[in-house]
């Protein structure tokens, strides 16, 4: 049995990045494809890996994220959970795992297991509970060197976590379209099988969303789909269904020819069982039957996909 301790919490990503040196362009250029290879061995096992993205932050991509896991995994599917945020990582709290560590191993680290066997790992894992991630170098050189070392944290975070053999891996992205983080971190995971995009109705109206999309397109991700989240409000008491936001998910989804997935409710049973870290787990819940169902859809897509692949 190998030697096993929890990882130490860190903030500072100057000191993270300690053992990383910057010394020239060719270091650089090395450092970054041998982290990328160790990224690939580590994901190996791993038969569909594919990321949660969104345009703008608060539509609830986290939600959706855990919720497909926990579909894919009740369908008797091996599944594990990434969630690369550093400033805002919430994955672990809505599976009740909030305050858990990686398990370091001279082999790599050992993700907690959440709710139905999913494999989580998470920068939280490794952060303090409270301060956001600082930088403690001169202020005028923190936007490049954040964005530099943000990039390396996550390169070195993907190539320590042991997945084994999985199914399915969801990756919760942080949020942002356009020439923004999301589409280059998706780019860090080997054989992308392709991309789910959240948005609310509210969202539509704007052009974010379809902005994102654009931007993964260009950058060669394969977009399965669109799930519209906080789609209507169920009244408790009559059980009638309204509209919450103006917006036309479906008629955007017909113009960027891509499939909408499916339409989840505002639910406050959903948004107070995770968000306390209890997630709700009963599969009749009417909520978590429309979650099983763009689940479904996500397999025949990923796996048409990987046929058609395969076939040409
Ligand atoms: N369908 C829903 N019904 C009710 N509340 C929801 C729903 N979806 C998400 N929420 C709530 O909205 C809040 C934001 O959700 P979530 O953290 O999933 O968004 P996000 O897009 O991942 O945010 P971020 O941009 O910070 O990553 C949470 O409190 C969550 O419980």
């Amino acid at each position: 049995m190998s030697d096993t301790t929890a990882m130490a919490p860190d903030k500072n990503l100057k000191d993270i990045l300690t053992k990383l040196q910057y010394q020239d362009d060719a270091k650089v250029v090395e450092q970054i494809t041998a982290q990328m290879r160790q990224v690939q061995d580590r994901m190996a096992g791993i038969k569909y890996k594919l990321v949660v993205m969104s345009g703008k932050g608060g539509v609830g991509k986290s939600m959706t994220t855990v919720n497909l896991a926990l579909a894919l995994a009740r369908m008797g599917y091996k599944v594990g959970l990434l969630d690369v945020d550093l400033n805002g990582p919430c994955v672990p709290r809505m599976m009740g795992l909030h305050g858990q560590r990686l398990t370091i191993t001279p082999e790599g680290a050992l993700p907690p297991i959440g709710p139905l066997n999913i494999k989580v790992a998470s920068m939280d894992f490794f952060l303090d509970a409270t301060s956001p991630v600082r930088w403690k170098g001169p202020m005028d050189l923190s936007p490049v060197w954040l964005g530099l070392m943000e990039m390396n944290v996550i390169r070195e975070f993907l190539g320590d976590v042991i997945w084994g053999e999985l199914d399915y891996l969801l990756t919760d992205l942080p949020p942002g379209a356009a020439a923004d983080k999301p589409p280059v971190i998706a780019g860090f995971i080997p054989d992308l099988a392709g991309a789910v995009v959240v948005t609310t109705p509210s969202e539509v109206a704007s052009d974010v969303v379809q902005k994102s999309i654009t931007y993964a397109r260009d950058m060669g991700i394969n977009v399965l789909g669109v799930v519209e989240n906080m789609s209507q409000y169920r009244c408790p008491s009559c059980g009638a269904e309204h509209d919450l936001f103006e917006g036309n998910t479906e008629a955007m989804c017909g113009a960027l020819d891509v499939p909408l997935l499916g339409r989840i409710p505002f639910d406050r049973t959903l948004a107070k069982t995770f968000d306390k870290g209890v997630p709700l787990l009963d599969e009749t819940y009417p909520t978590l039957q429309r979650y099983r169902q763009i689940a479904e859809r996500v397999v025949t897509l990923a796996e048409y996909r990987k046929v058609l692949a395969e076939k040409l």
